[in-house]
């Protein structure tokens, strides 16, 4: 019998996180919390990839940070290899950080400029001694760098001598010198050009079929992620409204806004004024940290009233009334019922969730 998604170990479960950021209180007196993620849930397992997608400023650099501890959890929990990471003593915590990495977009800002590309992947064992004997240290660099497509002459270089493609290597190579159980790749590809983004991507998952290791895929890019992502988790103003199995949710998707996302994602087959039915998402995308009032259902929303009318019936109980929209673009009564047709959002299966 084939193992499928659901039995395969957890390595990380997010369950109804806030974070955010602070800043001083009124008057300059104390902090105070701004939370940009709320009530979000998620669940990567190991050796899978599951995207997170959704458009700049929802807040998935917020999640990516929180969860590798870069940002404050203000409530919710972080799960990850089985451990609350709030209740895990500090020293436990570092311990652990080896197993739990990031790969940030900018691998100019992320990176020690000063330092050797040997250096910059070999940092990680000063802090973790004993992943790699001393005398093996060279080979070990040696082989990652192969690993990432870079030869032994890049070793001795240092980060402006190299493309912006060979930092994002050395840096998933710095990365990997840890032997993570998960990495965060945080728009790790989008700056690098089509070509190079390709090959990272095939890199990336050529060292998940080799190492097993799970990627939290965080992309405004759907392309990229339809590519590399088994399962997808949509993120809109700061939390989850729709996660599943990528061919799921790209094929057959269930929350308004999700289809909004993917009707306006351009493709290279589209012809100008080839948009018809597509969903127009208009005015500014609101901040998760200072979401504007809204339309009748005093959503937080920016999506046309006429997308709105034609797209949350089917999200509305007929019995009920406004408050009982279970759709995220309602911040009524906390409901959560799955939209139809749809089940419960939990380890990968699909569905709405409604703001709390
Ligand atoms: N320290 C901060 N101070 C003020 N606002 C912040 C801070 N951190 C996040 N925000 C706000 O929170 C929102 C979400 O930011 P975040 O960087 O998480 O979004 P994102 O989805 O990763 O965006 P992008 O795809 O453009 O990187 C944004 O509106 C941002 O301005």
């Amino acid at each position: 019998m084939t193992a499928t998604a659901q039995d395969t170990e957890v390595v990380l479960r997010v369950s109804g996180l806030e974070a955010g950021y602070e800043r001083p209180g009124r008057h300059g007196f104390g902090r105070r919390r701004v939370p940009v993620v709320a009530g979000l849930d998620l669940t990567v397992r190991a050796g899978r990839t599951l995207g997170v997608v959704g458009e700049s400023g929802c807040g998935k650099s917020t999640l990516a940070r929180a969860v590798v501890g870069l940002r404050p959890a203000f409530a919710g929990s972080i799960e990850f290899a089985g451990a609350d990471l709030a209740s895990v003593p500090p020293r436990r915590r570092r311990r652990m950080s080896r197993d739990l990495q990031m790969v940030f977009q900018d691998p100019y800002t992320s990176l020690n400029p000063r330092m050797t590309v040997a250096d910059v992947v070999a940092e990680g064992w000063r802090v973790h001694p004993g992943i790699v004997p001393r005398d093996r240290e060279d080979a070990e660099v040696a082989r990652l760098l192969d690993l990432v497509g870079l030869g032994p002459e890049h070793g001795p270089r240092h980060l402006h001598q190299l493309s912006g493609g060979q930092c994002q290597r050395v840096a998933i190579a710095r990365a990997l010198a840890l032997r993570p159980k998960l990495l965060v790749c945080d728009e790790a590809v989008s700056a690098l050009d089509v070509s190079v983004r390709a090959q990272i991507l095939n890199l990336l998952a050529d060292l998940q079929s080799e190492l097993g290791v799970a990627y939290l895929f965080i992309s405004h890019d759907l392309d990229v992620v339809r590519h590399i992502a088994h399962d997808v988790a949509v993120m809109y103003l700061g939390t989850i409204v729709e996660q599943g199995p990528a061919a799921e949710v790209f094929g057959d998707p269930q929350h308004p806004y999700t289809r909004a996302l993917l009707s306006a994602a351009p493709s290279v087959h589209d012809r100008p004024g080839d948009d018809a039915g597509e969903i127009v998402l208009r005015g500014e995308v609101p901040s998760p940290a200072e979401p504007p009032g809204g339309c009748r259902f005093r959503t937080r929303c920016y999506m046309a009233a006429d997308v709105c009318e034609r797209e949350t019936p089917a999200l509305v109980p007929r019995d009920g009334l406004p408050q009982a929209v279970a759709c995220h673009f309602a911040d009524g009564a906390g409901t959560t019922a799955p939209p139809a047709g749809g089940r419960a959002p939990d380890d990968g299966a699909r569905g709405g969730q409604a703001r709390p």
